[in-house]
């Protein structure tokens, strides 16, 4: 049988070969030591600040210090001035580091919970997979707690990664200040949410495209080589090529029904 290499993908995005947002690279990811040297703001999980004033939009921005080798850090620190100046005045600006992999989840779920009006990726497209992901829990949107209304909470991207495929697939200029634009002007529109059912019911979802085996383990080895910018997705490809075998896969396609919507400043 020859082919055993298949995407799916869903919504505008076409499938590709570079973006990093595939299930079998990230169960595959061990988790690195947070960076010594950086803050790790907590504010939100402290709790309260979300809450405290209405009228203001909250606005969470989950920067991945480590995205970009190190670069999204450098450059979001040289943002934040122009951010503030430009958001400041309408909107609470809370930051949140991740200290490690899946905790862009962790944050996105308690933001939710806590009411922010938007939850803001800062990095690349692992950042954004793991922001997409903490909008859902056990199957089901994650709600406010106050309010237990699900779906008010923007999601949002400032591509500062390595790829950022996201971006390029929606025709955006890659600029963080055009992606500040965009917040500041409060630009909506929906987008679709794929979901992938693994054996053990654990779900993954995911936006632009989920790839499988060939593709997945590209994106898998390029992470190894971030340092090198967008060369790694070269290495990466290459690696995946030497020694791989074609296998057969069965995929079903379900009727889930309709993913409550995220929204997404576009
Ligand atoms: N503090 C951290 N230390 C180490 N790894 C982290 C940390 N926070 C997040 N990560 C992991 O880093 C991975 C890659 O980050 P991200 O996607 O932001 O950058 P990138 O890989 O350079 O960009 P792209 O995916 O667009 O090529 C994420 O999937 C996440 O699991």
């Amino acid at each position: 049988m020859g082919w055993c290499y298949y995407q799916v993908a869903l919504g505008r995005a076409p499938p590709s070969l570079m973006a990093n947002s595939s299930v079998v690279a990230r169960a595959e990811q061990r988790p690195m030591a947070p960076p010594p040297d950086l803050p790790f703001d907590r504010t939100l999980l402290r709790g309260g600040s979300l809450s405290a004033s209405r009228g203001r939009r909250d606005l969470v921005f989950v920067v991945n210090p480590r995205g970009a080798n190190g670069k999204t850090w450098k450059e979001w620190k040289k943002l934040l001035p122009y951010l503030r100046s430009r958001l400041g005045e309408d909107c609470n600006i809370c930051e949140s580091f991740t200290s490690g992999p899946c905790h862009a989840t962790d944050i996105t779920r308690e933001s939710i919970r806590e009411g922010a009006d938007a939850v803001i990726a800062v990095g690349g497209d692992g950042t954004l997979h793991e922001v997409v992901n903490g909008f859902f829990w056990a199957g089901k949107p994650v709600t406010n707690q106050d309010t237990a209304t699900s779906c008010s909470t923007a999601l949002g991207l400032i591509p500062l990664g390595t790829g950022s495929d996201f971006a390029r697939t929606f025709g955006w200029k890659n600029d963080p200040h055009d992606a500040i634009e965009r917040i500041a002007k409060g630009q909506r529109s929906q987008i679709d949410v794929g979901v992938i059912v693994g054996e053990n019911e654990h779900r993954h979802y995911f936006l632009n495209v989920a790839d499988i085996h060939l593709s997945a383990k590209a994106g898998y080895y390029a992470s190894r080589y971030k340092r090198f910018g967008n060369l790694c997705y070269v290495f990466g490809a290459l690696q995946a090529f030497i020694g791989h075998r074609n296998q057969d896969f069965r995929i079903k396609f379900a009727d889930l029904g309709t993913q409550c919507l995220s929204r997404l400043y576009i």
